[in-house]
């Protein structure tokens, strides 16, 4: 799964995107006639929809694309996934990480398709609550493990740069299935991921 060309963006989204884009920036107090911000509307309309494309794209197929057969059955830990998202509240970028782990059932899947699937989720508006679960319950219900855990921790710029102006609070969601349920499961993946 590649992702978005300049080529790929949809013309008639861009182009009512950017004319609304260009009366934002004039409500704003702004001149759009000025030269650094005549492209302006256009590129923050790309830019935009590059965030959102998430909507178009299937995580399920993202993982049964790679999935393969093989007897190892111990945890599988792809930690410090960096994470960029919105805040569906201010339309505010939230960043971070994401950590991991899965317990194979007979298949393990291709371990770049977990940051496929973190992207594909955290490019739309989102809450770190959803976005967790979203992660953990795709991976559970396609490749159907003994265990999934997810953990993330993220800085929200709507906390950071406006509202309670925080700049040092990092927010940690996380969520565990199965094998994972287990006290002392658990407490392995979190020591493995330096919790
Ligand atoms: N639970 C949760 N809250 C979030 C997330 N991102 C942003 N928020 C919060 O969403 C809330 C929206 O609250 P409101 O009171 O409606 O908005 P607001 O007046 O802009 O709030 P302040 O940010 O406190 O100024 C704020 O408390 C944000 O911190 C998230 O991922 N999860
Ligand atoms: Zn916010």
């Amino acid at each position: 799964m590649a992702y978005k060309n300049l080529e790929e963006y949809n013309l008639k989204v861009t182009e009512d995107v950017k004319a609304r884009y260009k009366s934002i920036i004039e409500d704003l107090g702004e001149d759009t006639e000025r030269e650094g911000l005549v492209k302006t509307p256009e590129r923050a309309a790309k830019a935009m929809q590059f965030l959102t494309q998430g909507y178009d794209q299937d995580p399920i197929a993202i993982l049964k694309g790679a999935m393969f057969k093989e007897s190892y059955n111990e945890m599988v830990i792809v930690k410090d996934i960096e994470l960029y998202s919105l805040c569906e509240h201010h339309i505010l970028p939230f960043f971070g990480k994401v950590h991991i782990a899965y317990i194979p059932n007979g298949y393990i899947v291709g371990l770049s398709k977990l940051p496929r699937i973190v992207d594909v989720y955290a490019r739309r508006l989102q809450v770190q609550e959803r976005l967790t679960e979203q992660i953990l319950d795709c991976i559970n219900d396609t490749l159907k493990p003994q265990g999934v855990a997810v953990v993330i921790e993220a800085s929200h710029m709507c906390m950071m740069m406006r509202g309670v102006q925080k700049q040092n609070s990092i927010t940690t969601t996380s969520g565990f299935r199965g094998q994972f349920e287990k006290i002392e499961t658990r407490n392995e993946f979190l020591k493995l991921i330096g919790k």
